[in-house]
Formats: C-alpha cells, structure tokens, sequence
C-alpha cells in the first residue's frame, strides 16, 4: 500500500500542495483536477523527484525516500513531457533506457518484445519515432515506464494529444496493466477518468477534495442536475454547467436544488461534477 500522510509541498511562499492524505492499493486511480492546480507535484513527490516540504509517504510502511533505488526500482514514471531521441526506433530508445535502468541485456530484450506486443506496437518497432502520432509515442511511453515492471505506474497527463481511438486503445490497456500494480494517472479530461479510473482523486484549492470510485463522485450532485432550453432563464442559486445540442434543439445543463421551471431532471456525470467544482477557478 502506498500511503500519503499530510503531505504539503510549498515552492517558496506558495503552497502548491496542503494536507494530502490518501491511501492507493492496486487499480486505476485518476488525479483529476484542472491546470495549476498541483497534479504534477503531487506525482514527482510520489516519483522521488521532489521531496515534500512536510508529511510522509510510505509504501508499505517504508518511508519512499529512505529506501532510495529500492522504491525507484518498483516504480514507472512517464512524465508529461516525456523526452526521446527521434531518430531513434521504439527498440532502440527501450534498449537505452533499460541500460539506464540497470536492466541486464539479454532480460531487456525478451522484456521489450514483451512490451511491445502488450502496447501493440510490435510492427513499428523499427521504425523512427520522428514519424509517429502522438498516441503511438504515448504507447512507447508507457513501455518504457513498463520496463521493471512496477508496482506503482505513475503517468503525468498520459492522454493529452490522443485522437478518440488511441483514447481507447490507451483504456484498454491500462485495464489490463492495473491488475496487480497501482495506477495513478493525472489529467484534466474528465471522460478520461470516468471511463479509465476504479477511483478518482479531485485537488481543490490545493487540498485533497475526494478519493471516491466515480459513482459515487457522480452521486454528489444526484438529483441536482436538470436540462431545459437554452435561453431560459435560469432560477435564483442555479449554476449553469454546459449546453450541448439535441435532436429537438440546443440545452442547457444546470445544477441547482429544485427542478427549474420546463427543466428535466438528468444523471449527474463526472463532468457535471467537475464543472460545479470547478466553477469559480476559469476552467
Ligand atoms: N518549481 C516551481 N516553483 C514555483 N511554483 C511552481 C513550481 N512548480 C509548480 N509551481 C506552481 O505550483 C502549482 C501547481 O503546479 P503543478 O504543475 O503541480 O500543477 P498541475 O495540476 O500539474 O498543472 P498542469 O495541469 O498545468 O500541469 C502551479 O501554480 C505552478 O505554477
């Protein structure tokens, strides 16, 4: 178990971080919060590159940065610009960082094979990055984040860029990898979580908001949400969430607690959520 104890992490004066708790054990975690908000810093503490000003995180009850290269040795970090050679191939770039990792050669090289097939890019593995999609460097990532086969797989931001089939392809496989590790991803897409993520983790104001499987995120807002056309005026306290076109014309997507007038009533989403949360932060 990987557990985070009042953690606060401050750059100078500014607390990007204040008081976080969480307890993470095997399964799809999405960190889900918009820009600025302390994703990246909550992911390079839990990566050891960067130390928390205060609080602890244990794994196993070890704290994380007493036990240096035994914890980086159980984990995989691709981070949000993830840096590569492009004139190199995919097996090139994996044989470099499995040598930076200490990987002994002949274990590399069946483990690369291996990777390649599990992110479905074993026809390019020859082939240069420089004229790869965003989604197939995205894959090329996660292998090589993959490499030691973690316990803990961190990705920064891993779907920014991905056209709707890679988005896909890329859930898939995460399904599959977060059986037996913990998966903590961060993004600011919400479809991304809600449809990736056993528990979605929310930062707001800097400070751990939930820790909850979306379901249940949703159910925050249950009975809350209502659709009616757009250009109706809204009642007094109502926060306009969204407006999207239907078959019989363009709604609006309010919360507020009393059904407005002409209003239907709807399944609160995690994006409905979001936008509520959020709403005062520009997002
Ligand atoms: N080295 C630093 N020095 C000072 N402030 C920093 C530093 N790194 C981050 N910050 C600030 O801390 C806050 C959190 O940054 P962080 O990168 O963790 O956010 P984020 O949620 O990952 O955002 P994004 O989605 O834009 O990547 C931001 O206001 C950022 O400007």
């Amino acid at each position: 178990m990987l557990q985070i104890d009042n953690v606060t992490k401050q750059y100078g004066k500014f607390t990007a971080l204040s008081e976080i708790d969480l307890s993470l054990e095997n399964g799809v975690y999405g960190l889900l919060a918009p820009n600025g908000a302390g994703k990246t810093t909550l992911l390079k503490m839990l990566a050891t590159l960067l130390f928390p000003t205060s609080g602890q995180i244990r794994l196993d009850g070890e704290d994380i940065f007493q036990m240096e290269s035994r914890y980086r040795e159980k984990i995989g970090y691709l981070p949000q610009e993830f840096g590569y050679y492009k004139n190199n191939t995919p097996r090139q770039f994996l044989r470099y960082i499995a040598a930076l990792k200490g990987i002994p050669a002949k274990r590399a090289k069946l483990r690369i094979e291996e990777l390649l097939e599990t992110v479905s890019m074993t026809e390019h593995g020859d082939k240069k990055m420089k004229k790869f999609s965003g989604g197939m460097i995205q894959r090329i990532g996660i292998a090589q984040a993959m490499l030691n086969d973690p316990e803990i797989l961190i990705l920064d931001e891993p779907t920014a860029g991905l056209d709707p089939k890679e988005r896909a392809r890329f859930r898939n496989l995460l399904h599959g990898l977060a059986e037996n590790r913990i998966v903590l991803l961060s993004t600011h897409i919400v479809s991304d979580v809600e449809t990736i993520a056993h528990q979605v983790i929310l930062l707001r104001g800097h400070r751990l908001h939930a820790c909850q499987p979306p379901g249940e995120i949703c159910r925050t807002l249950s009975d809350r949400v209502f659709e009616l056309p757009l250009g109706e005026a809204l009642p007094e306290g109502a926060v306009f969430l969204s407006e999207r076109q239907t078959g019989a014309g363009a709604v609006q997507r309010v919360a507020c607690e009393t059904a407005p007038e002409g209003g239907m009533p709807v399944p609160a989403g995690l994006e409905d959520v979001f936008l509520y949360l959020y709403r005062e932060e520009g997002v």
